[in-house]
Parts: structure tokens; sequence; C-alpha cells
């Protein structure tokens, strides 16, 4: 559904149209754009609340800066609708994440004021310094450079180490942060204390308030940018703020902290900071969700929260007659607190996604024994390996694509040690409208090529449940191994789910389906879509067998002596990158063996998939049940060719 704009916001189609606005429209516009915001995304689902807190920012960084010849860089980048709206997208916004719309995150090849792809945190300042460098070394002096970072995203090492970088070299970077004391979840660590401290400390915003006023006193005597910043280095600043400040220790010079809130005082500020050389920050303070209360109230739930009642604030969620099953994040966050609570050496751990993730279920129950650890999925695996050397019990859950990040640490610090870390991977697959950023593909393909690495994928709730059961067990230790359990985002299968654990031998497949000819090999959830096409197939006269196999690494090779002897065409079926994966592990098997059969591995193909529903996008890739009962009805073409062509007509 696509709304309105307001007047003004109406005839903003690019920066250069809100530069002819004069400084006093500039909260109209503000209120405008929030409401566009807060209109599309309660129809449309989506990032909400992180949008709404840089409203004020978003309008006077455009306003002042000379977009897109300057550059700004938003971290993650589930901030930047109102970026996206004011910068030529506002007809196409009500398209946001939809399959073939706009991307819910800046993407450059959608638009040039999206200076840099995102997704993933805490990349803007490598990037946006990078760009700085790059323009000094173009002898493009004019281009000025922005990172925008949450204190979320400031948690990460990424983030220090442009930090420690941009303090030695010489460019004219701004560095925004835009601190609301949350991430996803509240905000932790000790940089947020910090960060809070240097907001509510009486001296150091005492000494704060005399170096602006300073500031603002030389620049009517019109001194130059460069004095001013020499005259405060040399006096108050650079004794009290040099040693007390972490920024300005990095040699970032640090202003702030200011109202985030206020657009014409950040016009006022920024257009400041423009003349200032070398690296700087800007600490901003807003609140996430603002403008929307119920979002200010609860920032967690309102991060994503999905379609709404933008008048009630009633958030829309499916009803249906029977019991449901629940996701698979509700089994893994009721699995660990049971089996902690029978096992005291289990710990978990979650780089800054507890509620994602479920870990909060344990988290609440056990604070000493589940932590979050900020956005820092590198240190949360090194993290997992250390408490691991203690003979602790740790599950460590990371999204797939978020441990794309901590992989040295797996190889270097989990698998060379052969310390057994379980490794459970949420988000597995396709994950739908967030889109390929957050897209599960390759860790199948950069697991199983791991020694001292097992990988599982649970094909339903009972499994996730006995592989994390088995994982927990003692005797589990005695293989010198880590283990990695897939599973995607959303629900299983099994209302009723709360099963006793069952012990799983590892690498034990099993067969769902007996059958002749074809023999259709899974992995993971993605074989309840090929258990319906070989039911449907088999209701259609053809004679399928399906097995489950559980495991990647090490495969059930009794299982795989029988297919290869037994059937004479193979299908192999994942939702992931169909090069290196799994089916990839079949075909090896195969070679190794000196088997000869014909396999077909379907999966995702090596290319960009795009946001979209998950159910587009498994269609999209060809893994969904009726395209999987295509495959099957191919290889019975003169047998049953009706059954063929009517699977095709369907
Ligand atoms: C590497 C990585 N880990 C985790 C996430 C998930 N994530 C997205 S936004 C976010 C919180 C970011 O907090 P902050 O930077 O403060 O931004 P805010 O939402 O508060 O505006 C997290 C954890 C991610 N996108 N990338
Ligand atoms: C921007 C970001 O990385 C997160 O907000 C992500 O979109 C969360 O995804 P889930 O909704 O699947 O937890
Ligand atoms: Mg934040």
């Amino acid at each position: 559904m696509q709304f309105q704009a307001g007047p003004i916001l109406s005839k903003i189609q690019s920066p250069a149209d809100l530069r002819k606005l004069s400084p006093a429209e500039l909260p109209a516009v503000c209120h405008e754009l929030r409401q566009f915001i807060i209109d599309h995304v309660s129809v449309n689902g989506g990032h909400f609340g992180a949008s709404l807190g840089v409203t004020e920012l978003t309008v006077a960084l455009h306003y002042v800066f000379n977009t897109p010849d300057d550059q700004l860089v938003w971290d993650v980048g589930h901030q930047a609708y109102g970026h996206k709206i004011l910068t030529g997208r506002q007809d196409s916004f009500h398209t946001n994440r939809l399959l073939g719309g706009i991307s819910g995150f800046p993407k450059r090849s959608e638009s040039e004021y999206d200076a840099f792809g995102v997704g993933h945190s805490s990349t803007s300042i490598s990037a946006a310094l990078g760009m700085a460098v790059a323009s000094r070394y173009k002898k493009e002096f004019h281009k000025q450079h922005i990172a925008v970072i949450g204190d979320g995203s400031m948690t990460a090492g990424m983030a220090f180490e442009a930090m420690n970088h941009a303090g030695d070299i010489p460019n004219n970077m701004l560095i925004i942060l835009n601190d609301n004391c949350m991430a996803i979840d509240p905000n932790v660590g000790a940089l947020k204390e910090y960060l809070t401290d240097i907001t509510t400390s009486h001296t150091y915003n005492r000494v704060k308030d005399d170096v602006w006023n300073l500031l603002g006193k030389m620049s009517k005597f019109g001194k130059s940018a460069q004095e001013i910043v020499s005259k405060i280095e040399n006096g108050l600043k650079a004794t009290l703020l040099k040693q007390s400040n972490l920024f300005e220790s990095l040699n970032l010079r640090y202003f702030g902290p200011i109202d985030g809130h206020d657009v014409q005082y950040l016009t006022t500020v920024l257009n400041d900071l423009k003349d200032i050389p070398g690296p700087k920050i800007l600490h901003c303070i807003t609140t996430k969700g603002k403008g929307y209360s119920l979002a200010e109230k609860d920032q967690t739930l309102w991060h994503a929260p999905g379609k709404f009642d933008k008048i009630t604030g009633e958030i829309h969620k499916k009803t249906f007659d029977n019991p449901q099953p629940p996701k698979y994040q509700e089994v893994f966050g009721h699995t660990i607190l049971e089996l902690a609570e029978q096992n005291p050496k289990i710990m978990g751990i979650t780089p800054a996604m507890p509620s994602g993730s479920s870990l909060n279920i344990m988290m609440r129950a056990m604070p000493d024994r589940a932590f979050d650890v900020g956005i820092a999925e590198q240190h949360a695996v090194t993290f997992s390996a250390g408490l691991a050397t203690q003979g602790l019990t740790v599950f460590c859950n990371i999204y797939s694509s978020f441990m794309q990040r901590g992989y040295d640490q797996v190889v270097h610090d989990v698998c060379l040690q052969k310390l057994p870390v379980i490794f459970c991977l949420d988000r597995a697959g396709l994950a739908g409208a967030d889109g390929p950023t957050h897209h599960g593909l390759y860790d199948l393909a950069y697991m199983r090529c791991l020694p001292n690495m097992i990988v599982a994928a649970p094909k339903n709730e009972q499994e996730l449940r006995n592989i994390m059961y088995t994982a927990s067990l003692d005797k589990f230790k005695e293989h010198q191994k880590a283990i990695t359990i897939r599973y995607p985002r959303g629900a299983g299968v099994m209302p009723v789910w709360r099963t006793s654990f069952e012990e799983i031998k590892i690498g034990q497949g099993q067969k769902v389906l007996d059958g002749e000819e074809i023999a259709v090999l899974s992995i993971g959830h993605i074989g309840n879509e090929a258990e319906i096409a070989c039911q449907k197939a088999k209701s259609l006269g053809m004679n399928p067998a399906l097995y489950d196999m559980r495991f990647v690494k090490p495969l059930d090779e009794k299982i795989l002596h029988e297919v290869f002897s037994t059937y004479n065409q193979i299908i192999t079926v994942e939702d992931a990158c169909v090069q290196g994966g799994f089916g990839s592990a079949i075909a090896e098997f195969m070679l190794d063996h000196g088997y000869n059969k014909p396999i077909l591995r379907l999966g995702v193909p090596d290319d960009i998939i795009e946001h979209g529903e998950p159910h587009e996008l498994y269609q999209l890739c060809g893994i969904d049940s009726e395209n999987i009962l295509k495959k099957i009805a191919d290889f019975y073409p003169n047998k049953i060719k009706s059954a063929s062509q009517k699977v095709n007509q369907d």
C-alpha cells in the first residue's frame, strides 16, 4: 500500500530539494518523515524504532552535507529508511523489503546516495575511512566522509580497529555516535557504562560546555577552524579531556554529547564540524522509537515489530484454529534452559541477539550462566572456547550469517584445539525480507571443511532437542570435536514438541520413506518440503525414497552405501549454497567410494538471492515442495508421463 507524504516531504525528491528549505522548516520535515515511515512500516513490516530515532539526524545530515558527493555511511543500515525516503525513494518506499522492491538496507546498486552496502554491523567507520583516505589520495579535498554508528554497533571489535587506524592517519572523517542505550535488546558492556558516565558526568559536561562556548566565541571573531582547534587542544581539552576521554585518547576529536532530536541545533553543530580538520566524533543522544510512544516504551519489541495497527499499536499476529508448531528459536530457548537445569556445566552465549535467539529465556533464569556479549561474534566464539577449556559445556548461539565474522576463531581457537563448543547457528537458510546480507547460506560449506567439526541440521523440533541433548552429554566431549547445529528462522513442524530427550548417534541419518529407483536425500528443515514432495509423488504413482541425513559431517556411510547401490538416481536437497554444501558432500562420497550414479543437487544457486518472503525465495531457488516434486517427476518420463504433466500443470 502506498501512502501520500505530507505537503513538504512530498516535494522532496532529493536532498537538493531539502536544502532549499529554511532551517525553521526542518522540524516539519522531520514530523512528516516520521509519519511516512510509520504509515509504511505498519503495513509492510520492517525495522522501525531505529529509523524513527535518527529522523532528525537524517534530515540534518542531508541538509548540511552535499550528499552524494559527500559520503554518508550508515552502520547496519536498519535505521536508513528516512535516508532512503529523502534520497529519491519516496515513491518506491511502499515496496521496501518486498520481492522485487527496494532493499531494507542501503545498497550501492540501488542508489548513488547509498555510499556503502550494509546489513551486518560495525563496518561504517572502516568503510568511511577508506573513502576518506581515497579522497585524500585523489586530492578531492572538498569531500566529507561521515559514518553513523549506533552505540550497539560500537561494541564490536571492528569499530575499534577502525578508530585505532583513523586516529593515526590523516583523514577528515566524522563519526556520528548515535547513542540510544540500545542494541536490539538493551545494550551491554563497559562501553555502555562509559557512554552513560560521559553523558551524565557534571565535571565532564562543565568542561565540554566551556569548550563549546570557546568554540562559539571564536567563530564569531572570524577565527579559522584550524585556529579554533589548536586553541582548544592547547587549552582545556588537551589536558582534562584527552586524559579522560576514550575517543580523544585515540586521537579522535570528541564533541558532545548533544541532543540528537534538536534538528536545528544539529545542523548548526554539523556545519561547525565540517570545517574542523582531522578525524572527529560527535556523540548524539537519541531515543530509539522516537515519536511513536509504544516504540519508545518497549524498544526491543518495536525494533522490528512486523505489521501493526498504527492507531492502536496492536501488532498483527496470525491466528490459527489448531495448535501451531513453535519456532525453532523457542525450542532452542526452552531446551537449553531445561538441559541447564539438569547440568550445571551448561553455559549459553549470544552476541547481541538474546531475544532473536531466545537465549533470553536462560539469561532471565540463570544470569550467571548465560551471557549477551554485545555485537562481538569473534569474541563470542573465543570466549566460548575459553569456557570450554575449563570443562564447561558451552552453547554459543550465533545467526548463521553473523557467524561468518567469527570464522577464524572457529578454526583457530576451537577446531585446532579440539574444543567441544556447541554452535547453534540460527537463521540458517534463506532469511527472508532482510535479504542477502542475512541469508545463512554458506554455513554447511564453511563448517564441513573444518577438521574437528561435526555438522548437523535437525529436520524438526524433536531432532533439534535431541541433538542439543546429545551434544550436552559429558561423553560428547570424548569426540574432541565441536558441533554445528543449524536451523532456520521461524516455525518447525511439530505442535507437540516437548518430547523426552533421546540420544542421537553422531553421524546417523534415517530413512523417512521407502521407495525405489530414486532416492531423495535431505538435510535439515527443508527435508519437510522434500517429504511433502515425495508423498505427493507417491500419490501420483511415482515411488521415491526419502532419507533425512541429519548430519553433513560425518555422513552416514551405511545409508549412503545402501543408497548408491540400490537407487539409480539421487536427488539432494538443502537450503544452503549448492556449491560446497550437503550435495557436494554426497558427490564426494560417491567419488571416493567408486560409485557412479547421477546426482541432482537442489539448493541455493551460486548467485545473490535478494529479499522477499521466505516461501517466495524458496520457490525462486526451486527448493519448495512443488519444485522438488517437478524434479522428481522429471525422472519418470515414460513411466508416468501423465503424472509429470499433471505436476507441471499444477
Ligand atoms: C555482525 C552483526 N551482528 C548482529 C547484527 C544484528 N543487529 C542488527 S541491529 C543490532 C543492534 C544495533 O544497535 P545500534 O548500533 O545501537 O543501533 P540501534 O538499533 O540502537 O539504532 C544488531 C545486534 C548485525 N546486523 N550484524
Ligand atoms: C538489522 C538486523 O540485523 C537485525 O535487526 C535483523 O534484521 C534481525 O533479524 P530477525 O528478525 O530474524 O531477528
Ligand atoms: Mg543503539
